[in-house]
């Protein structure tokens, strides 16, 4: 965890620079996608020296965002019918993480995303973005992509693929992607939700009966995590792992 300056979406390369860290530090994943392997892996953070406050900083209003996103879990569980505390389980051992994101101005931007389209793999992104915008999400009637127009003290609540599996497409996952400029630089703050590593996600039992049957099959999040971000740091010939593999037709 860190800073880093190379992830790819969709097998092309991001025009952003970010800084990550970890809310629980250190967390765990699995080492590899692999089903077969169960070795663990342990993730810690690599603070900066400058500036001094910076980590303080980070950590207070990570701090603060976690307390929301608890409590927006309560809303969804609430919003389903469930118990409000049904889902905060499956975060005992998260890894859930903050991100700094810098998209720098960029020369040719009609042949540069900030980040490709994509949807998250967690169950809720909470986002900060600055006033300049570039965040779009793609309406699903007519595949329009429709700018998240910045609002001034606002934050922006992404519904991931974890909460559509969950909900057994209740919540669905919106595409996104940010786009960039030639003019302005643009900052954004996400914090992704993510469950503990060994959590199997699949549509929870309550929610499911003969007329409304599981619509996908049981994974595990951290394999999945794994598997989804392996090809975010590399160039792969085929689109990574998606939640639609554990669809039930
Ligand atoms: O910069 C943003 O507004 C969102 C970035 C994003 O979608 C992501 O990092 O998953
Ligand atoms: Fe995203």
């Amino acid at each position: 965890m860190g800073y880093h300056e190379s992830e790819h979406t969709k097998n092309v390369r991001d025009w952003k620079e970010v800084f990550d860290f970890l809310i629980k530090d250190p967390s765990f994943l699995p080492a590899s996608p692999e089903t077969e392997d169960d070795e663990i892996r342990t993730l810690s953070n690599q603070w900066p020296e400058t500036p001094p406050q910076f980590r303080e900083v980070c950590q207070t209003y990570a701090r603060e965002v976690e307390k929301l996103g608890y409590k927006l879990l309560e809303l969804i569980s609430l919003s389903l019918g469930l118990p409000s505390n049904r889902l905060n389980g499956y975060f005992e051992d998260h890894t859930t993480m903050m991100r700094l994101n810098h998209y720098p101005p960029c020369p040719c931007p009609e042949l540069a995303l900030g980040v490709g389209r994509h949807k998250d793999a967690g169950a809720l992104t909470i986002v900060a973005q600055d006033d300049v915008g570039g965040l779009q999400v793609r309406r699903k009637s007519d595949e329009v992509w429709v700018p998240v127009k910045p609002t001034p003290n606002a934050l922006v609540i992404n519904v991931g693929d974890t909460i559509q599996v969950w909900s057994n497409e209740a919540y669905e996952s919106v595409e996104h992607r940010v786009v960039v400029n030639s003019e302005r630089e643009r900052f954004s703050i996400p914090v992704f939700f993510f469950p503990s590593h060994y959590v199997m996600v699949k549509p929870l039992e309550e929610l499911v009966n003969e007329g409304n049957p599981p619509k996908y099959k049981p994974y595990n999040f951290g394999k999945f995590f794994v598997a989804r971000n392996r090809s975010d740091y590399k160039k792969l010939e085929v689109q990574n792992i998606q939640i639609s593999d554990f669809k039930i037709i």
